[in-house]
C-alpha cells in the first residue's frame, strides 16, 4: 500500500512499514490546503495535527483509511470520510499518561506560580516574600469532566497528591471506567451544578463534539467556586473563551490551558492570544501528547492499525456505525465453494433485504464455512426455504434482534 504521512512520525515507524512492503512518503510540511492536491495515489493518510477537510476525500482516488496519530479526531471531517467509504481510525489511550502529566504540571505551576518565580529569577529578582503564598493541593477537591483514558490517568495521579476526586454520574459509562472510578474513590455527583459548586479544581477531558462545544460557558464558569482553577488539556472549543477571559479579568478564577480554539495548526507561528498571555493563566503550546514516550506508543499504534487493515480489520475506526443496523442475523453454513455466497446474496436481493454487515469464516480443513449476515427486515418463510435449497448450503438459521434492548 502507499502511505502518506502529513505530519512527522518516527523514521523507525516508516522503516518498519516499508519492511512489510508498503511505500511510505513523509511530508510534514503539508497543510490542509495542500492535501487535496497531494492525496491521489495514496491508500492511507496518517496525520497528527494536520486538518483533513472534506476536499481531501473529494480529491482522493484510492484513499481507504485515514489514521489520526493521536486521540482526538475533531480535526478530520469524519462524516465526509464516511460518505466516501473511507475509514478513519485513531490511536486511543496511548498518549493519556503524557497528557495527565502535563495536566498535573499545569496545576502545580498555577498553585506555586512556578512560571512567574522562574521568570523573576531569570531576571535576577529574589522575591521569596511574594511567592510564599501558595495554598497547596492536599485535601482539595477536583472535578474530572470526561472519565476516559486521560480523565482516569489524571485521577490516578491526583489521588497520589491527596486530592479528593469527583465526577458526574453517567449511566452510559463503560464498565471498565465505572469500575476504575470506584477503585480510585471518585465520588459521583448528580448534577453539574453540584459538581462545580463543590470543587476547587475542574479539569476537562472530553472530546470536542456537538454536545461538548462551549460546554464551559458563562453559566458553567459562574457555578465554579471563587478562586477555583480550571484546567483544559482537551480542546479549545470546549470552552467559551470570551466568557473565560471575563471570569479571569474579574479575578474569580485561574486557569491552566494547553489548547485554544484559534491555536495555529502549524508547528511554529506568530500568534497573539489574550488568554495565553493572561496573568491568571499558565499556558502551553498544545504539547500534552508531546513526549517521546507518548509518540513512540502512538507510532506503534499506527503500525498496528495498518497491519490490522491489511488483515481486513477496521481497528479503532470512529466512523463506522457502532450498532449493527440489521434487524435479523442469518447464519448460513455452506461448503466453501466459489459462487455459494453470490447465490445467497442474489436471493436476499430478490427478496429486497439490504445486507448491513456480513462475515464469512472458513472451518479448519477448508471444506465448509459459515456466513453471518445481518439484514434489515424479516426474511419470509419462502426466502428461508430458497436459501436452504441453494446447492452447497448446509443449513440456514435466523435470529431476530430486539433493537430496544440496545
Ligand atoms: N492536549 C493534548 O495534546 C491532547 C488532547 N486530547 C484531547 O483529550 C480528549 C480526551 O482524550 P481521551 O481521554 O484519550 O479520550 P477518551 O475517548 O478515552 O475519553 C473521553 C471521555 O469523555 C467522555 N465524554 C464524552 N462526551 C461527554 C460529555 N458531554 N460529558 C461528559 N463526558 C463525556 C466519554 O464518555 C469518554 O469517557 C481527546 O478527544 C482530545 O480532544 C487528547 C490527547 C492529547
Ligand atoms: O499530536 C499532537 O500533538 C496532538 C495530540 C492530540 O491533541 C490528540 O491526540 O488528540
Amino acid at each position: 500500500m502507499h502511505l502518506l504521512f502529513a505530519d512527522r512520525l518516527p523514521e523507525q515507524t516508516l522503516a518498519g512499514l516499508e519492511e512489510r512492503g508498503h511505500t511510505c512518503v513523509m511530508e510534514p510540511a503539508l497543510t490542509a490546503e495542500d492535501l487535496p492536491g497531494r492525496i491521489a495515489g495514496y491508500d492511507v493518510l496518517v496525520v497528527r495535527s494536520t486538518k483533513v477537510p472534506s476536499a481531501v476525500f473529494e480529491a482522493a482516488d484510492r484513499l481507504a483509511l485515514v489514521i489520526r496519530a493521536g486521540a482526538g479526531t475533531n480535526t478530520i471531517d469524519t462524516d465526509a470520510a464516511a460518505t466516501r467509504g473511507v475509514l478513519v481510525s485513531n490511536v486511543p489511550g496511548r498518549n493519556a499518561a503524557a497528557v495527565a502529566e502535563l495536566t498535573l504540571g499545569l496545576l502545580l505551576a498555577i498553585d506555586r506560580r512556578i512560571p512567574d518565580t522562574v521568570a523573576d529569577l531569570r531576571e535576577g529578582r529574589w522575591d521569596k516574600q511574594r511567592y510564599s503564598k501558595a495554598d497547596g493541593l492536599l485535601g482539595k477537591t477536583m472535578a474530572i469532566i470526561g472519565l476516559g483514558s486521560i480523565g482516569l490517568a489524571v485521577a490516578e495521579r491526583a489521588a497520589a497528591f491527596g486530592i479528593h476526586l469527583q465526577s458526574l454520574a453517567k449511566p452510559s459509562r463503560s464498565a471498565y471506567a465505572a469500575e476504575r472510578a470506584e477503585e480510585l474513590g471518585i465520588a459521583m455527583c448528580d448534577s453539574m451544578a453540584e459538581l462545580l459548586s463543590t470543587s476547587d479544581i475542574v479539569t476537562l477531558h472530553v472530546p470536542s463534539h456537538d454536545d461538548t462545544r462551549r460546554l464551559v460557558d458563562e453559566g458553567f464558569l459562574g457555578a465554579m467556586r471563587d478562586g477555583a482553577i480550571l484546567l483544559n488539556t482537551s480542546r479549545g472549543d470546549v470552552v467559551d473563551e470570551p466568557a473565560l477571559l471575563a471570569a479571569l479579568d474579574a479575578g474569580r478564577l485561574r486557569a491552566g490551558l494547553d489548547v485554544f480554539a484559534d491555536e495555529p495548526g502549524s508547528g511554529q507561528a506568530q500568534w497573539e492570544s489574550p488568554l495565553a498571555r493572561h496573568p491568571q493563566v499558565v499556558a502551553t503550546h498544545h504539547i500534552g501528547a508531546s513526549t517521546e514516550q507518548a509518540q513512540r506508543a502512538i507510532a506503534a499504534g499506527v503500525t498496528e492499525i495498518v497491519d490490522a487493515f491489511v488483515a481486513g480489520e477496521a481497528r479503532h475506526c470512529v466512523n463506522l456505525d457502532p450498532t449493527r443496523l440489521g434487524s435479523t442475523t442469518l447464519t448460513i453454513r455452506h461448503l466453501d465453494r466459489v459462487g455459494v455466497l453470490a447465490q445467497v446474496l442474489d436471493e436476499l436481493s430478490t427478496a429486497g433485504l439490504n445486507v448491513e454487515h456480513m462475515e464469512n469464516r472458513v472451518f479448519r480443513g477448508g471444506r465448509a464455512a459459515v456466513a453471518s449476515i445481518d439484514v434489515a427486515g424479516e426474511p419470509s418463510e419462502a426466502l428461508m426455504s430458497a436459501l436452504g435449497a441453494i446447492h452447497d448450503v448446509l443449513g440456514v438459521s435466523q435470529v431476530t434482534l430486539d433493537r430496544d434492548d440496545g
